[in-house]
């Protein structure tokens, strides 16, 4: 399971992601460069982002997020590139293999030296995550690229990457997963899940001890409002082959509940009646300065309005989380953000508005080895050039930007105050309402920040953790903890707001189409720049929307890039050698898709053709111990012409059938695991069963397959991989061909036998075989993988084999030259195979 998908978006994605990278300064535009920038670059057109900014200055020392004899240290490690961090999928076939790998050869190999000569360590792992798991080097992304001595563990972290084997991660973007306490069984939700490292994470936890062919009980909905972020997140996701995942399409604040109602008739059959989370994952859009070693373009555009203009939506989508969550269950709120007013305040004014019903969980036992700092008891609200201290300090027209819930006490200032007449200047107001005599007040009111006494949060705020650079040479990331004690009280339940609140919104509203103006709340009047935001999005129901394509509910057929369409997927590898592609089935335009009430998503269909299951079930000969009918899906409503069919575990078979019963209330992008796909060449379709195993899907189905599966000797094996296609005769075993050439014609799998013996045809004594779907065409055994797993099948199993033989491992180089050599083979689309004529 896991590891074996393949993603070109994937690649795309790494090449767009963001890094240090140099940009042209506008030719009128100099002074973002520091002196030293200029002095370094005096020749050169190109100059380095800018690695600071006043403001951002001004606006931490006083917050004091780090003691102001570590602010040098700080600043310093701030404007270093990061150095690039990856982690092993644990679920891949081969994650103890790349571990030793890296352990054994690559931190030897590659020692590196610093700039006075001491040997540092150039790769190791993190040593908070567990298993080994994680790694940092301390090259950045372009040493990597440009170092020729790192080129071949660059090619491997390439290689490894594409296949799904590694995901590269921040370090600290790591960090939330761990502390949700994940388990097997649970239901959980990513509520803001793009472009999906953390969704892999989970999913590896809920993956965590199963059984080669089994599921685990639990399951994953990643959701995501960005269309577009949506599609890269199903990319991502799918590089962990799971039948345990949902992706959905919402904005995170109206997350649907499919709640039933009581006397609903049909409940009792799938024995829930509403989407209740054991772990929920918040890791909302926020203004990501802790990512600013990353990507320093944030220093140009940082400002302290960022903050305060998403406040309002992180307190919405948390509050949704909590009603999403179940009693006892934990919720990990988290941002890339330094600021306070995202981080501390938004868990305080949650806390607040649970009234009881949540706690924030002290977990400072928990990853001791991971260097944190506790959270901010006290912190002021900087808006327009003004330092505020508490709430009463705004000025009456800023009162609909900055709310109570931005402050330590989260009061209004009628609460707070016997200084009720008096704004934070210290002037007295004429009109008593904390307002100066026009309800504006002047810059020139401002006080130093010094002057000011920050109010102090009752609340256990200590319990929160922040990471900060220079601590242990990261990025910086907040994370709070929550578990459910009780169900929400009525007013936060039912979405309405305390009443000391001044908002307009219904932050656990569930209806998902009700149109919400709650987004206004963060952008009336408010002319902050919000341009430099990370990962703002903007309301489906706002007229912005538009900024994203098109309205939501409204794509056009032709305008793919606002699409989910999991059915318009890019054809995957057919047969090689003696079996055509037919040209016709190249998809055209489809029609508009309906999924329920949501336009322009190809429906979610559970696939009930008897006849066509019923040859399914007796080509391959899966055992009746597998559960299979009543698990398979379709993204068609035309069942004469249905593509692919996904697998889906029982978990989440159960949360479709909530959700046709709730009528259909989930936008659902992707769902389950790519089991079956249509053989559309000719020879394809004359085949007894036209449906062959993916390769995503056979880990998962291989051990309840009983026909067309041969047993290949690791010469053959390793001949299939490197050659494509064999004809019978050709194979070295004899056996092996004319058992090959006794095969139904259509697909099959071949299965490497380890133990030396030909004879040996069955999947007992390997926990966790190796096998490569085919087609048994007229003349030959062709396998269909995409050219790039061939590569790294091949290398994964010339090392085992050589391993096993107790010989001299091949070393990397040997490997690589090995995929250097297959990679000289003619490919067709989509870096699928085409096999050579003839075996040499
Ligand atoms: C910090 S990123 C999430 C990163 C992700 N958890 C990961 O680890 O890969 C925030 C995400 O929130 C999404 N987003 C923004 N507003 C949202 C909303 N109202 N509801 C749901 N998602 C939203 C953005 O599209 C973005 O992908």
């Amino acid at each position: 399971m896991g590891g074996r998908g393949r993603s070109r978006t994937q690649r795309k994605h790494f090449r767009q992601s963001r890094e240090n990278v140099w940009k042209r300064p506008k030719s009128d535009d100099s002074t973002n460069a520091t002196p030293d920038d200029a002095n370094n670059n005096s020749n050169s057109t190109w100059e380095p982002f800018a690695t600071q900014n006043p403001a951002f200055d001004e606006y931490y020392k006083v917050q004091e997020i780090v003691s102001p004899e570590e602010w040098d240290s700080f600043i310093e490690y701030l404007r270093k590139p990061l150095p690039a961090a990856f982690r092993i999928n644990s679920s891949s076939q081969f994650y103890v293999d790349i571990r030793l790998q890296l352990e054994n050869d690559f931190m030897k190999s590659l020692q590196a030296e610093d700039a006075d000569g001491i040997e540092v360590d150039a790769i190791k792992p993190l040593p908070w995550y567990p298993e080994n798991l994680a790694w940092q080097s301390n090259f950045s992304r372009n040493q990597l690229r440009k170092n020729q001595t790192l080129e071949r563990f660059h090619e491997f972290l390439k290689l490894e990457n594409e296949i799904g084997n590694i995901t590269r991660q921040e370090a600290v973007s790591m960090v939330p997963p761990l502390f949700l306490d994940v388990r097997p069984e649970h239901f959980v939700l990513d509520m803001c899940a793009a472009p999906g490292s953390k969704t892999f994470q989970l999913l590896e936890m809920i993956y965590k001890l199963t059984e080669p062919g089994t599921l685990p009980s639990g399951m994953v909905i990643a959701n995501d409002l960005d269309v577009q972020r949506c599609n890269l997140l199903i990319h991502q996701t799918k590089r962990m082959c799971t039948a345990n995942l949902i992706v959905t399409n919402h904005e995170a604040q109206h997350f649907p509940s499919c709640h039933l109602h009581r006397n609903h008739s049909s409940d009792s059959q799938i024995g829930i009646r509403q989407l209740q989370f054991d772990r929920v994952l918040c890791d909302v859009p926020c203004s990501g300065d802790g990512t600013l070693r990353k990507a320093p373009d944030i220093w140009r555009k940082w400002n302290a309005g960022m903050g305060n203009g998403l406040h309002g939506l992180q307190v919405q989508i948390a509050m949704r989380g909590v009603a999403l969550l179940k009693v006892g269950g934990r919720m990990v709120y988290s941002t890339c953000s330094m600021n306070p007013v995202e981080n501390e305040a938004v868990v305080a004014e949650v806390l607040r508005r649970c009234g009881g019903a949540i706690e924030l969980l002290d977990v400072s036992t928990e990853l001791p080895q991971l260097a944190r700092r506790p959270g901010l008891k006290k912190w002021k609200v900087r808006d327009k050039g003004l330092w505020l201290a508490s709430y009463k300090d705004v000025p009456k027209y800023r009162r609909s930007v900055v709310t109570p819930g931005m402050f330590p006490s989260g009061k209004l200032h009628e609460e707070t105050s016997e200084h009720n007449n008096e704004t934070a200047t210290g002037q007295t107001c004429e009109n008593g309402d904390g307002d100066s005599k026009n309800g504006l007040q002047s810059m020139d009111d401002s006080v130093p920040a010094n002057h000011l006494v920050a109010e102090v949060s009752d609340l256990p705020l200590e319990r929160c953790m922040r990471i900060v650079p220079h601590d242990q040479n990261s990025g910086s990331f907040f994370i709070a903890v929550f578990r459910k004690l009780s169900p929400l009280p009525a007013p936060a339940a039912t979405g309405k707001k305390p009443t000391n609140l001044p908002e307009k919104t219904d932050p656990s509203e569930s209806q998902p189409q009700k149109q919400m103006n709650d987004m206004e709340e963060e952008s009336n009047g408010d002319d902050t720049d919000l341009s430099g935001v990370r990962d703002v999005q903007i309301s489906e129901a706002t007229p912005d929307a538009n900024i994203l394509g098109t309205e939501m509910n409204e794509a056009p057929v032709d305008t793919v890039k606002n699409k989910i369409s999991e059915e318009n997927e890019k054809e995957k590898p057919e047969p090689s050698s003696d079996v055509k592609t037919d040209a016709k089935t190249i998809a055209g335009k489809r029609k508009l898709q309906m999924q329920g009430r949501w336009r322009g998503v190809d429906p979610v269909i559970f696939y009930k053709d008897d006849a066509v299951v019923g040859r399914i079930l007796e080509f391959y000969g899966i055992k009746e111990s597998f559960p299979f009918k009543g698990h398979l899906i379709t993204r068609n409503n035309d069942m004469n012409h249905v593509k692919r069919i996904y697998y889906v575990s029982d978990s989440v078979k159960k949360v479709l059938e909530l959700n046709f019963l709730a009528g259909q209330q989930l936008k659902i992008a992707s769902v389950g695991l790519k089991m079956f796909e249509r053989q559309t060449s000719k020879e394809g379709t004359s085949a007894p069963c036209i449906f062959r195993i993916s390769s995503e899907g056979l880990p998962l189905i291989l051990p309840h397959i009983a026909k067309q599966i041969l047993y290949a000797s690791a010469v053959d094996f390793k001949h299939l991989l490197q050659y494509k296609s064999i004809k019978f005769a050709d194979f070295v075993d004899p056996e092996f061909g004319e058992k090959a050439s006794k095969l139904l014609p259509g697909c099959c799998v071949v299965v490497l036998n380890r133990e030396a013996q030909p004879s040996s045809d069955s999947l007992q004594d390997d926990a966790t075989p190796i096998a490569v779907g085919c087609w048994r065409g007229r003349t030959n055994i062709s396998v269909m993988v995409t050219a790039i797993d061939c590569q790294e099948l091949l290398g994964r199993v010339s090392m085992l084999l050589s391993a096993e033989d107790n010989t001299s491992k091949p070393s990397i180089p040997e490997a690589a030259e090995e995929r250097k050599a297959n990679d000289s083979d003619v490919k067709g689309d989509n870096g699928i195979s085409m096999a050579p004529a003839t075996l040499d």
